[in-house]
């Protein structure tokens, strides 16, 4: 399938054989937005007539909806189902005319493509910036494919090793108990737990399904990842945190040097 941005080579990895295969660089440095198009048209290239596709939130993903849209409107993707993680993506795949349904009717994807905020080199995620992890984990969790799709910012060598946040969403009742909570469980990585606000307001930032978001802040390593995700979802108020582990089955990276495309074996 021919795409407006097919990059000039590809690098392709398989993570466990760690094999690489052409590679030359690009004589213009793109900018952010481009590079997360080019993996977003990539990712799109896997999709096939009659998949049921899980389409992801944030501004890379938005890219792959609008991919899909523009090819099923050309008539060269036929009986698509499109299943959102978030109400956004939802407005924005009607509006490209891609047919939606959810996780009841048809819970098997074939195919889901969303972006991350991390991405480590086993291809374990941090996703939820965007503020819609916990539909995003249940839509992915149910394909059985995950394309990830990010630009080279995101690549991380460790799980909150970018600084950022990594949220969890919790019940609004007693979030300041849970936020202790959390600060607690994760001490010795010298964890701050704050309330995510919208900016806009001054109020709780507020999920599609009506939870509170508390970002973590980690100034050590959290050690084991699948430990730190069970411990987390141990605590009661929390409903859903943003660590993705072992779940993205392919995670393409646009970066100044071209597109590489990383497959779990
Ligand atoms: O997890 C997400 C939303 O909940 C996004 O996929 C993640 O935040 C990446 O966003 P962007 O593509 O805008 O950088």
């Amino acid at each position: 399938m021919a795409t407006a941005y097919a990059p000039h080579f590809i690098r392709s990895e398989n993570v466990a054989a760690d094999v690489t295969t052409s590679s030359s660089p690009s004589p213009v440095t793109m900018v952010q937005d481009e590079l997360k198009k080019i993996a977003a048209y990539k990712a799109v290239e896997f999709v096939e007539s009659g998949m049921v596709v899980g389409l992801g939130t944030g501004s890379t993903a938005k890219h792959a909806v609008d991919r899909i849209g523009e090819l099923i409107q050309q008539g060269i993707l036929t009986d698509i189902i499109g299943i959102p993680t978030s109400i956004k993506t939802q407005e924005q795949a009607l509006s490209v005319n891609i047919p939606l349904s959810d996780l009841e009717t048809h819970p098997v994807i074939d195919l889901a493509i969303d972006g991350a905020d991390e991405v480590d080199p086993d291809l374990n995620l941090v996703k939820g910036r965007g503020g819609s992890l916990l539909r995003e984990k249940m839509i992915e969790f149910a394909s059985k494919r995950f394309v990830v799709i990010v630009d080279e910012s995101k690549l991380v060598d460790h799980i909150g090793g970018s600084g950022l946040a990594m949220p969890v969403e919790v019940v609004p009742f007693c979030w300041k108990f849970t936020a202790q909570r959390l600060e607690l469980l994760f001490e010795e990585a010298d964890c701050v737990a704050k309330l995510r606000i919208c900016p806009k307001t001054g109020d709780p930032f507020v999920t599609d399904n009506s939870n509170y978001t508390i970002d973590l802040y980690f100034k050590k390593s959290i050690g084991d990842l699948k430990a730190a995700g069970d411990a987390i979802l141990r605590l009661p108020g929390v409903v859903e945190h943003g660590m993705f582990v072992d779940m993205a089955t392919t995670v393409i990276i646009a970066g100044d040097g071209g597109v590489t495309v990383k497959n779990k074996s």
